[in-house]
Order: structure tokens, then C-alpha cells, then sequence
């Protein structure tokens, strides 16, 4: 397991391919990052999610995007190795979730989850890597570090009570990105940003995705941001959730916001959705 403190998240993995994924097969050893093949999760009557296939490669970005209630939590959560019982299989990087999975995962949660005794420096360094002495000057350099990126520059002395939703959820993301996972599980990280902040924390995202080579799953309601951030968009719809498409995203990095690509992109995640 691996964590981000309270927030953090772990698995692993072995894989299976789906129609919409480049993974290759259970026996191969280049698994793909994430795979998730004829998954059905229950709670109760509710069928959360029906047959989804997916598989994601490594270092790819993959968004998920769908209608409330059509499953993109619950997608995370049985990847991540929070909801053990359900029907097909999850792996990260070739291990099975229900086995333990791998230390290469985090995860930043749709509600911050921080503790609200600790500052925010505190918060950030839970996510600090087992085994990191955090009173080592360079653990400390890497959380101002994070803070900064986040934009929370003279706030870390603060406690959760004393910022704001948007500010709370970039604790949240530094805290996630502390752990430097291989695969990084984002549920609406953005979700509660003014524009401006989010276009920066998106760009700030994509900085780590690149500069790690890291693993990207992210859910979104936001379409454009779908369309900016990932390779391919995974569509989720319907109650029970189940695939309704997976767009590729052909524009070339870096983006330009309006690159006729990501336009057209938008388009086909629209259409998909019905509105
Ligand atoms: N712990 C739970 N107990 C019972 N039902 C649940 C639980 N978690 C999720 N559900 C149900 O499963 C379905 C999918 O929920 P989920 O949170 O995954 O959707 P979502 O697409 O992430 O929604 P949103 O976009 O609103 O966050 C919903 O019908 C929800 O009510």
C-alpha cells in the first residue's frame, strides 16, 4: 500500500486489455498501468457500475468524465482499493487490487479529507514518501515547494478552517503529489477553483505528469478540462455506469487551449454525453 496520509490511496495491479485500451494481456510482464476489465459494483440495488473495460498505459493521461452518479468515484475507489467487494477485475501495474496493491499509487479525493489540527505544511508532509526523515531540510525544501506550486505561498502556517474549499483542495493535491506515485488517481482536484487558478493548477498538473512520466487518471465533470488534460477521455454514462465512448484527444503538446483539436475533441466528449 502506499499513502498520502489520510488521503492517500494505494493499489496495484495486474491487467487485463479492454476494447478501448492499448493493455496488453494478464500474462504479459508490460502490463498496463491501470486495468479494469468487466467491472460491477453494487451497493445494494444500486448497480454503480456494469461491465466497464478499461486499460491505461503507462504514462499515459486518461480523464473520465460522465453525469453525477454514473460511477467515476466508485471507478477510483475500486482502483485504488477502497471498495473490495465487487464483480471482474482491477490491477495496478499488474497486481491486483484485492491483493494488497502497489506502493505507486496516490490519490487525491473529490473532499480534501485534511486534518484539521495540522497546518498546512503538516498536511502536505503526510503525503511525504514512508521512509523520508521529515525533519531533513530537504523534506522541508519539497513541501514549500509543493505549497508554492500550488499557489499557497504564505499559507503554510495555516489550518484547513482558515482557507478557503478551493485552497483546501490544492492542499490536497500537494499533499498527493508529495507521495511522487507512479499513478496518480485525481477525483475533481479543480473542482472548486475560480477559472484562473485552475487553468494554472491544470498547467501545474500537466508539469508533474510530464517531468515524472507519471500515470494519470483523472475524473472530471468539465469537459474542457478533459479535452486539455488527457489523451484520451474515457465517457461514462448511465445508471448503472457503463462506457459509453472513449475519445482520443490528437492535439499536440503543449496545448494551446485553442487548438482546433481540443475543439473538436469537446465536440465528440459532448455528443457522447447528450448535451
Ligand atoms: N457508499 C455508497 N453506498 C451506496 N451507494 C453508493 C455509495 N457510493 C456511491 N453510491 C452510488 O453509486 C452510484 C455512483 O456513485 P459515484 O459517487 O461513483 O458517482 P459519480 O459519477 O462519481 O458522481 P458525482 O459526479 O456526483 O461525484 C450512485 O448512484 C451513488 O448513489
Amino acid at each position: 500500500m502506499s499513502s498520502t496520509g489520510e488521503d492517500v490511496t494505494d493499489t496495484s495491479s495486474p491487467a487485463d486489455d479492454s476494447p478501448e485500451s492499448t493493455g496488453d494481456s494478464p500474462e504479459s510482464t508490460d502490463d498496463p498501468a491501470l486495468a479494469v476489465r468487466g467491472l460491477t459494483k453494487r451497493y445494494g440495488d444500486t448497480v454503480a457500475l456494469e461491465e466497464v473495460d478499461l486499460a491505461v498505459d503507462d504514462g499515459e493521461f486518461v480523464a473520465v468524465v460522465g453525469p453525477s452518479g454514473c460511477g467515476k468515484s466508485t471507478l477510483l475507489r475500486v482502483l485504488t482499493g477502497l471498495e473490495e467487494r465487487f464483480e471482474g477485475r482491477a490491477a495496478v501495474d499488474g497486481v491486483d487490487v484485492r491483493d494488497g496493491g502497489s506502493d505507486g499509487v496516490g490519490m487525491v479525493f473529490q473532499e480534501p479529507r485534511l486534518l484539521a489540527w495540522a497546518d498546512v505544511r503538516e498536511n502536505v508532509a503526510i503525503g511525504l514518501p514512508g521512509g523520508v526523515d521529515r525533519d531533513d531540510p530537504a523534506a522541508h525544501d519539497r513541501v514549500d515547494d509543493l505549497i508554492e506550486t500550488v499557489g499557497l505561498d504564505g499559507f503554510a502556517g495555516h489550518r484547513p478552517g482558515e482557507l478557503s474549499g478551493g485552497m483546501a483542495q490544492r492542499v490536497s493535491l500537494a499533499r498527493g503529489l508529495a507521495y511522487e506515485p507512479e499513478v496518480l488517481l485525481l477525483d475533481e482536484p479543480f473542482s472548486a477553483l475560480d477559472q484562473l487558478t485552475k487553468y494554472e493548477q491544470q498547467d501545474n498538473l500537466l508539469d508533474v505528469w510530464r517531468e515524472r512520466g507519471a500515470t494519470v487518471a483523472l475524473v472530471t465533470h468539465d469537459v474542457e478540462e478533459a479535452a486539455y488534460l488527457a489523451d484520451r477521455v474515457v465517457v461514462l454514462g448511465g445508471q448503472p455506469g457503463t462506457v459509453e465512448a472513449v475519445v482520443n484527444v490528437e492535439a499536440d503538446r503543449p496545448r494551446e487551449r485553442t487548438d482546433k483539436a481540443l475543439l473538436a475533441a469537446r465536440r465528440e466528449i459532448t455528443d457522447a454525453l447528450g448535451v
